[in-house]
């Protein structure tokens, strides 16, 4: 017996449109992330993926996500899970940033570490800045958990735990699971699921809106490497764009 787990990345964003750093920012969904969002739902049932329950982050473009692809799937009801530890990678003093400009000021191999580096945080963001979660209500009870920057390897170490006690569960419990969350949340995740080396994870980049589905084995390894795009062609050219940001 397999487990069904679906990963999809939100739809593009204000801040994903206008090439800005975003992170833990709390940006809303253009209107061409909306229809990716549409369209992903549209892809879970034309592939008969009907979830049974729905992770998401705390922020907005991951929730109306959820939502809009639920909604478009008639699985608007399945009950929901909300955690900070599915939230992007707090991507610290760059939170606000333009790519381009932070790529032409810092150059390509410092530019590139922040973005893809396993384990090089970018610099931490004061928590007088007006990107700053410090004060966000929403993460009052963090306490020492809050970040004010993270690399990959942070945000595996805050998404795990959430992975094993509330995701696993669900799926040993034949459940259909969606994770809506985001870019690098979702890249800790599929680098635990397909055990990517700590080097060959800086390659990997996830589309928005693309439905990618990991069918699990007892031990919840992936019965397919990297895992199936519902629509394969779309999400390589998506991915593609994702990884030339900044240029
Ligand atoms: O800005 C961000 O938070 C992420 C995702 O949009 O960007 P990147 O792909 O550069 O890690």
């Amino acid at each position: 017996m397999t487990h069904t787990l679906v990963l999809l990345r939100h739809g593009e964003s204000d801040w994903n449109a206008k090439n800005l750093f975003t992170g833990w920012v709390d940006v809303d969904l253009t209107e061409k992330g909306r229809a990716e969002a549409v369209r992903g739902g549209e892809l879970l049932v034309g592939a008969g993926l009907l979830p049974d329950v729905v992770h998401t982050s705390l922020q907005r473009r991951a929730i109306t996500t959820a939502h809009l692809s639920l909604d478009a799937a008639d699985r608007h009801w399945i009950p929901v899970k909300r955690s900070w530890r599915l939230n992007e990678r707090h991507y610290g003093a760059l939170q606000g940033k333009d790519k381009k400009q932070t790529l032409e000021e810092y150059g390509e191999e410092q530019f590139m570490l922040w973005r893809r580096s396993f384990d090089t945080p970018p610099p931490p963001l004061d928590d007088s800045s007006e990107f700053s979660q410090a004060h966000d209500p929403r993460y009052a009870d963090l306490g020492d958990d809050l970040p004010r920057t993270e690399c990959l390897k942070d945000v595996i170490a805050r998404f795990l735990p959430y992975w094993e006690s509330d995701i696993v569960p669900d799926l040993r419990s034949g459940r259909t699971v969606l994770v809506a969350a985001h870019g690098n949340s979702l890249r800790a995740l599929v680098k635990h699921l397909d055990q990517i080396s700590d080097e060959d994870i800086a390659g990997l980049n996830i589309p928005t809106g693309m439905p990618l589905l990991y069918r699990l084995d007892e031990d919840m390894r992936p019965t397919v490497a990297g895992g199936e795009y519902l629509d394969p062609e779309a999400a390589a050219a998506a991915a593609a764009a994702v990884a030339n940001q900044g240029r």
